[in-house]
């Protein structure tokens, strides 16, 4: 792909050049990430022998957004050292924890990543919580996580809750003693560490040496401990650029808060904090329908539309739907609309919160989030094969490993990544077997005929594939399950593809058709509304990333109930809009 000519605006501009730290705010399409190529092209030609730049981001997907767009600019240096290129808590881990230990112990640390969904079960038959309901510093219960799966601490007694708080510390206590530790864990002993004076010195002395300059992208999801380290950092004298929209704030459950991050920016000098304004990206309807999607106080006039298209015109599309499920009829009405434009179904996505509505408005199978085996294969079959994408299908493959390790019988008492790291299992050693395991189970309707007919294949193929030899045989790990007939789907043509809002972050693609269930449009309207109720806030923000993904056509699939409602608010924001009833 040939990488577009670049002509930086002023505001742009002045992040590009700009040396030492700074703090940049800014919104949808107004170049966050090619800025951040540009510097890291700026500072590539000038960079001491030795040293490296570290690009760190919230999520996996972004990190590979980053990186592709990095390679596709020729700027990702092979080997990476001593440039890094990762996650906030994989950089955590491997320059504030792992290369000290842990105080107290001989074992090597080891970083697993489902420590947070450990089951806590104080006794037999008790509610489980998961363990990142549990402060890992004081052992004591969230009260807003707890209540949040169920766990309503001001309705139970003193004595429940310090059950389920020894529980947990416990559960940490064991972890500790083979040096697991998750992100949490790892992140509080990063921040002791940076508040030994001594030690934060010496870190920080080796990170100077080492990079030139952090770049911290999409920092609108960092929660108030990645803000402290951030803040270390520069303090140290590291330049330290936090890069971010906070109306793209939608990490709510990592403890993300809005508000931490306006607190932050105030730390900076005024001469280093800069805004830079204007979307390149998206048409104008665009623009000013996804304006629309900002809280009452943020609002402001739409972005202004800078890029190739801002001369388009298409209106915004509202697919008014009825009923209380989300219709099938979605993606097929989409796919008429994307033929008709001009734009290939398979480039643009059908963008839900959950993949279940997504999986529903384009007629995939919709996953149950059972844990029956057979069930859990045939979604998992599912997922490989309609990925949307590179996280999409990692996640597939993660998914699969752990289950053919779990029919293997090989997991014991353990979790999939404590399995992983006390064996130092690595991906390489099993990717390929399960990518053309996963290519082999997938369903044909002309092979396989039925749920039934994909059901006794799959058994033949995983008796001679895995060694299973705990005495069960694949039948008796792998029983009939009449749920099996409405998951299986042969694989898509040229189709829109489900993907959900968490994974498109900081993508862009011609055509996104964003899907809202009845169950929260009507909430997310009042609060965009008239600001209450307060909690659908985050909500909005989702709907936000989502619409904001679009280039050139945005439609938006709605309960028949709010339809109306929408249309009526986005033209108050400028846009025009079409209602097409499905
Ligand atoms: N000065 C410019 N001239 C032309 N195109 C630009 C310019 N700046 C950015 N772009 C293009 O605009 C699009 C959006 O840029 P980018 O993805 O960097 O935005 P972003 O701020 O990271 O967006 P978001 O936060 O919504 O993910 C990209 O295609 C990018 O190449």
């Amino acid at each position: 792909m040939t990488p577009k000519p670049f002509a930086p605006t002023e505001e742009q501009r002045a992040v590009i050049d700009h040396e030492g730290s700074a703090f940049v705010d800014a919104c949808p399409g107004a170049g966050k990430t090619r800025i951040l190529i540009e510097r890291a092209r700026e500072l590539f030609g000038a960079l001491r022998q030795g040293q490296g730049i570290a690009f760190l981001s919230f999520t996996h997907a972004a990190v590979f957004e980053l990186e592709t767009r990095l390679s596709q600019e020729r700027l990702l240096p092979a080997p990476i050292f001593p440039n890094f290129i990762g996650t906030f808590d994989s950089f955590v881990w491997h320059f504030l924890v792992a290369p000290f230990g842990l105080p107290g112990a001989t074992v090597r640390p080891r970083l697993i990543a489902d420590t947070a969904g450990l089951p806590v079960e104080p006794y037999e038959n008790a509610q489980t919580l998961p363990l990142s309901c549990f402060c890992p510093d004081t052992g004591a219960i969230f009260p807003a996580e707890a209540k949040s799966k169920g766990f309503d601490v001001s309705k139970k007694q003193d004595y429940q809750v310090q059950a389920y708080e020894t529980t947990a510390s416990r559960i940490r206590e064991r972890l500790l003693a083979r040096g697991h530790l998750g992100f949490d864990e790892a992140r509080s002993v990063a921040l002791q560490r940076i508040s030994d004076t001594q030690i934060a010195r010496r870190i920080a002395l080796a990170l100077k040496g080492r990079f030139c300059e952090v770049i911290v992208d999409e920092a609108q999801d960092c929660n108030p401990d990645d803000l402290r380290i951030i803040a270390w950092l520069r303090d140290s004298g590291l330049p330290t650029k936090v890069v971010c929209d906070p109306n793209q704030a939608i990490y709510e459950f990592r403890g993300g808060v809005t508000d931490h991050l306006s607190t932050f920016a105030e730390t900076f000098p005024a001469a280093q904090r800069k805004k830079v304004t204007g979307n390149f990206r998206s048409s104008p309807n665009i623009c000013k329908a996804v304006a629309g999607f900002r809280p009452i106080p943020v609002r402001g006039d739409p972005d202004e539309a800078l890029g190739s298209l801002r001369g388009h015109s298409a209106s915004v599309e509202i697919l008014s739907y009825g009923g209380i499920s989300v219709p099938p009829s979605i993606g097929e009405t989409f796919s008429t609309i994307l033929r008709g434009a001009g734009i290939l179904p398979s480039s643009a996505p059908i963008v839900a919160s959950t993949k279940a509505s997504g999986a529903a408005a384009s007629g995939q199978p919709k996953a149950t989030g059972s844990q029956d085996r057979t069930l859990r294969l045939a979604e998992v079959v599912s997922e490989f094969q309609f990925a949307a994408g590179y996280s999409d299908m990692k996640k597939a493959m993660d998914s699969a490993h752990e289950l053919f390790l779990l029919l293997e019988g090989k997991l014991g008492g353990l979790s999939y990544h404590q399995y992983i790291a006390d064996n130092d299992i690595d991906p390489a050693s099993w990717r390929s077997q399960v990518v053309k395991l996963l290519r082999t189970l997938r369903f044909s309707l002309g092979v396989h005929g039925d749920a039934r007919g994909w059901h006794g294949a799959v058994k033949q193929v995983l008796e001679r594939e895995l060694s299973i030899d705990d005495g069960q045989t694949i039948s008796q790990k792998l029983r009939w399950n009449t749920n099996l007939e409405g998951l299986l789907a042969d694989a898509p043509t040229d189709t829109p593809l489900p993907r959900t809002i968490h994974s498109v972050k900081g993508m862009q693609f011609p055509a996104v058709c964003v899907v809202m269930t009845s169950r929260t449009l009507g909430r997310i309207l009042d609060f965009l509304l008239t600001g209450e109720p307060a909690d659908q806030a985050e909500n909005a923000r989702k709907l936000y990333v989502a619409a904001s993904r679009a280039e050139k056509l945005l439609v938006l699939a709605v309960p028949r109930s709010q339809a109306l409602r929408l249309k009526t608010h986005l033209e108050a924001q400028g846009a025009s809009v079409n209602v097409r009833e499905i």
